[in-house]
This record gives C-alpha cells, sequence and structure tokens, in this order.
C-alpha cells in the first residue's frame, strides 16, 4: 500500500512515503534532496524503504532532471506517474490559458489548498503564496476556479539579479527592516516586501472579484522567511504539494 509523493522543484527534490494513497495517510519516511544530488537517492535514502506500490509526483524542473530521478526508482516494481495540469482536478478549475503550461507544483498545491480550507468550514476565495526558488501568488475563488496568479523570482534569484547587474550590489545577507541603513539590509527588505507587496495587491483583487474575505495560505521551503512581513494573517502549512498529491493520488489509485 506504500505511496511515494515527489515533489521538484528548481532548488530541491522533497519526498514522503505514505501507508496508502489518501488524504490524511501517515508520513513514514520523508526527505529532501538537492538537484544536484538526486542521483544518490536510490542507493542513499531510497535504499532503506519498504518498496513503495504507487508513486505521484510534480516537477518543474525539466525533463533531464525527471529522468534522472525516475532511474533511482528502477529498483522497484512501480511504474512512475507525474502530475500534468489539466483542465480540471479533485474539486478545483483551471483557468490557464493554456491549462497544460501551468506549473505542475503550482497546481497540486493549489489542489491541497483548497482541500485544506475545505477542512476548516464553508468556502472561501483562496490567496496561495508558494515561496521556493521562484514565488508563486494564486487566487481561487469560492466554488474552486483559480483564476490566476503571479510569478515573482524568489528571495535568492533577486539577489543574483541585483549582484550581477550591478558594482556595488554583492553584500552579505542582511534583516528586513523598515527603514533599512545599510546596502545588505536595503537588498534583503527590498527582495521581502516586493513579495509582501504582490501579494496584498493579489489580496485585493481577490477581494474585489469575488466581494469575500480570502484565506491566506502560504506554503515552500521559504515560506518561514516571509510570515513576518505580510500585511495579512497567513496560514503557514508545510506540506501543501504533498496534501495535493494525496487528494489527486486518492482519485487515480483507489
Ligand atoms: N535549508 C535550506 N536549504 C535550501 N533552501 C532553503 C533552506 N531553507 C530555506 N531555503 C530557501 O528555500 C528555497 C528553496 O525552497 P524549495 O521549496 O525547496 O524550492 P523549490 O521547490 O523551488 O525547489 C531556496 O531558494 C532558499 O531560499
Ligand atoms: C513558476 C515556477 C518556476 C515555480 O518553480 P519553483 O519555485 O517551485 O521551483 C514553476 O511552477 C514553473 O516552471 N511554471 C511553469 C510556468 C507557469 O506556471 O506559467
Ligand atoms: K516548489
Amino acid at each position: 500500500m506504500g505511496f511515494l509523493a515527489i515533489d521538484v522543484g528548481n532548488t530541491r527534490l522533497k519526498w514522503a512515503l505514505y501507508d496508502a494513497p489518501r488524504p490524511g495517510a501517515t508520513a513514514q519516511a520523508h526527505g529532501v534532496e538537492f538537484l544536484d544530488h538526486v542521483q544518490r537517492l536510490a542507493d542513499g535514502a531510497w535504499s532503506q524503504l519498504p518498496e513503495p506500490t504507487s508513486m505521484l509526483g510534480c516537477v518543474v524542473a525539466g525533463d533531464a532532471v525527471k529522468r534522472l530521478i525516475e532511474e533511482q526508482m528502477d529498483a522497484w516494481e512501480l511504474t512512475p506517474h507525474w502530475v500534468v495540469p489539466g483542465a480540471e482536478e479533485a474539486g478545483l478549475v483551471n483557468g490557464y490559458e493554456r491549462p497544460e503550461r501551468l506549473g505542475a507544483d503550482r497546481w497540486v498545491a493549489m489542489v491541497g489548498a483548497r482541500h485544506h480550507m475545505l477542512a476548516q468550514g464553508a468556502p472561501r476565495p483562496i490567496v496561495l503564496v508558494m515561496v521556493g526558488t521562484a514565488v508563486t501568488v494564486e487566487a481561487i475563488d469560492a466554488e474552486g476556479r483559480f483564476l490566476g496568479g503571479l510569478i515573482l523570482p524568489g528571495h535568492g534569484i533577486m539577489l543574483r539579479a541585483l549582484e550581477s547587474g550591478t558594482a556595488g550590489l554583492s553584500v552579505p545577507t542582511g534583516e528586513v527592516q523598515l527603514f533599512p541603513t545599510n546596502t545588505s539590509d536595503a537588498l534583503t527588505s527590498g527582495g521581502t516586501y516586493a513579495i509582501a507587496g504582490a501579494v496584498e495587491r493579489m489580496w485585493q483583487h481577490l477581494r474585489a472579484h469575488t466581494g469575500q474575505e480570502p484565506a491566506c495560505l502560504m506554503t515552500g521551503g521559504a515560506g518561514w522567511k516571509m510570515m513576518p512581513s505580510m500585511t495579512r494573517p497567513f496560514e503557514l502549512v508545510e506540506n501543501l504539494i504533498f496534501d495535493g498529491l494525496l487528494e489527486i493520488a486518492a482519485r487515480r489509485f483507489a
């Protein structure tokens, strides 16, 4: 019954082995690997696992990385399955012009977010922020329609872009300050408030569009960095992508 969930972003692969492909399943093991090191999985962390019977993942890191990861599963009987965003999934309707061009991680996280919100009470619109290598800000209405979303550079990309495009901006990481008075703090605060400001705008757009107060959810490896700087109360949910994969797997592998 073991179900392996895999989330491959542009920086890291996250995996978790659950006792079954269903929402609320228990994670028996989990781990993280930087993309440069995914070749270690078969002989490393995955060599210790009981053989999973099914696997579902989302990958935005490209086909070469995907193939490398599939090779790591060669010793197992299972067939690798990867989410391809379509017109609808698990109660969500995809408003993207070309649904298949939407990042699979965004789509899966939205499925997780929608079910997380429904478990808490009456349906509401959602602003979902995912802070990884890039930052995405999704708008979902109370009926589960994905209206559209923003893509921004993440903290690391913003800093590297400024470093490489200027002569005088190569400095250590600073702290978020209201009125930064050194270069490090100015860069760190600028990036953080760029993200917080974009999220605030999306919150306003969704509030105006739906006439309802949106629920605010945040996920992703660097979500914790953003939490203190948001203009609205956000709930940080560590594993929305895994929650989404469990929802989708329950429908596919039942
Ligand atoms: N221990 C950590 N290792 C790597 N990245 C981290 C760590 N803690 C926070 N981060 C931040 O999280 C981002 C990666 O988050 P993650 O969700 O794994 O991204 P992705 O899904 O794009 O691979 C990095 O850009 C970095 O800013
Ligand atoms: C926006 C992303 C780069 C985010 O990647 P991540 O930060 O999770 O590594 C990824 O979801 C992606 O490549 N999306 C495809 C383009 C789109 O969603 O429109
Ligand atoms: K991601």
